[in-house]
């Protein structure tokens, strides 16, 4: 692959009205085709600005797979994971998709992406009707983009393989997940394709696409069952980005010429205005211990449940004020499944910690290393969320899993 990668041509242009053409070309693809993306900011003022622009155009062609997927999942387009948790051939599709536009985009460096998926069970015999499908997909989803590429099986194996990196301290790394919230995805609810960049360490760039989320106010029942079904209206899909120290910004998902529009967290500091988020699955998210810490906090409202990182997303657009995870002692947080939201959520102004109150570090390979769980809030909140959990009871996680 990374021969046949090394044959095509890929350049980007952008205009002045901030209009950018990922064009790509293959010798043995007879059209030019583009891939268009509209950015909030003029990409050359910005140190990542090229790479922004990629991470939203992959987001929004793996978000478009995974809504096609979502309307219409059948029972042989998803399995179980050795650790129980569901995939779909979204997940795998989109994955490919992002490793795609990412590898095709910056050809001449290679690519180093931390991702959820990976080709094993593909590659059994009894996998190949799935990854048939995914090609399948994919190839119908970049024919509608234009894109001009046509993909066999084992390209595919390939670029969901390019997700096994281990990341770390050094150098650049893309973390992708590429659906995030895989039991809302296939119960109708919300999930959300993530995507961040590692420079050094330090989390630079977030992408959240969120394919079921309004783009205006949001209630409990955007989080239910049905989600999926209401999504079809124009002001439903939201891209959320960061570009470290250059802000956080929402725009729609599926308009790539709207112009992105600068969000921040709702600066609270009584808990009784404040509305907390969690997890839809309580075996994701302890449902007691978040309540023991509205309790002990004074929070009034009752929790806007929600799955995946758009709970990040709303938390940095001001729908919510709080956003608590408590997983279960022996789950290992993976870094794909905070990368981009926590980015967004620090450009919002928000604050993202353990409940030690320890910064997330994402340079430590591809878990991260928490004290308990995880709690985001505007500054004020955030320092009375710590000293709840402090008081909280609150099961340890083993130091080292
Ligand atoms: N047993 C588990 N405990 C905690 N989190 C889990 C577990 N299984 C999967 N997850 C991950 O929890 C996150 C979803 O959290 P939430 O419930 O708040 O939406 C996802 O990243 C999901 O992975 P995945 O990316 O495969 O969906
Ligand atoms: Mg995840
Ligand atoms: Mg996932
Ligand atoms: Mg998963």
């Amino acid at each position: 692959m990374q021969n046949l990668l090394r044959q095509q041509s890929v350049h980007i242009r952008a205009n002045y009205t901030g209009v950018t053409r990922l064009c790509c070309r293959r010798p043995f693809v007879r059209r030019r085709a583009s891939v268009h993306v509209a950015v909030d900011v003029e990409p050359q003022t910005l140190q990542y600005g090229k790479e922004l622009e990629n991470a939203k155009a992959a987001v929004r062609l793996a978000s478009k797979l995974c809504q096609i997927v979502q309307r219409q999942l059948s029972a042989e387009e998803r399995a179980d994971k050795k650790d129980d948790s569901p995939v779909t051939v979204a997940d795998y599709g989109a994955q490919a998709v992002v490793a795609w536009v990412l590898q095709w985009a910056d050809p001449a460096s290679r690519l180093s992406m931390v991702a959820e998926e990976d080709s094993a069970e593909l590659r059994q015999p009894e996998g190949r009707p799935m990854l048939e499908r995914i090609t399948q997909l994919i190839n119908s989803v970049f024919a509608e983009a234009k894109v001009g590429v046509i993909l066999a099986p084992e390209d595919v194996l390939k670029l969901i393989d390019l997700g096994g990196s281990q990341g770390g301290p050094t150098g650049r790394h893309w973390v992708l997940d590429p659906i995030d919230g895989t039991r809302g995805f296939v119960g109708m609810r919300q999930y959300a394709v993530c995507l961040g960049m590692l420079q050094d360490g330090e989390v630079v760039l977030g992408v959240l696409g969120c394919p079921n989320l309004p783009q205006g106010p949001v209630g409990e029942q955007d989080g239910q069952e049905g989600a999926a079904q209401r999504a079809g209206g124009s002001d439903v899909g939201c891209l959320f980005s960061a570009h470290r120290n250059h802000g956080a910004y929402a725009a729609p998902l599926w308009d790539e010429h709207a112009d992105p529009v600068r969000i921040q967290v709702k600066d609270l500091s009584n808990p009784r205005e404040a509305r907390f988020m969690e997890s839809v699955e309580s075996r994701h998210s302890s449902h007691s211990t978040t309540a023991a810490m509205a309790r002990e906090l004074g929070v009034v409202l009752p929790p806007l449940r929600m799955d995946s990182q758009v709970k990040y997303g709303l938390l940095s657009r001001g729908c919510a004020s709080i956003f608590m995870r408590f997983p279960p002692p022996t789950y290992k947080e993976k870094i794909w499944d905070h990368a981009a939201g926590f980015v967004i959520v620090e450009e919002a102004g928000g604050r993202v910690t353990d409940a030690g109150g320890a910064r997330l570090d994402f340079s430590r390979g591809r878990f991260l290393q928490l004290d308990r769980g995880i709690i985001a809030a505007p500054p004020a909140l955030h320092q009375q969320l710590l000293r709840a959990a402090a008081k909280v009871a609150v099961a340890p996680l083993p130091s080292e899993q």
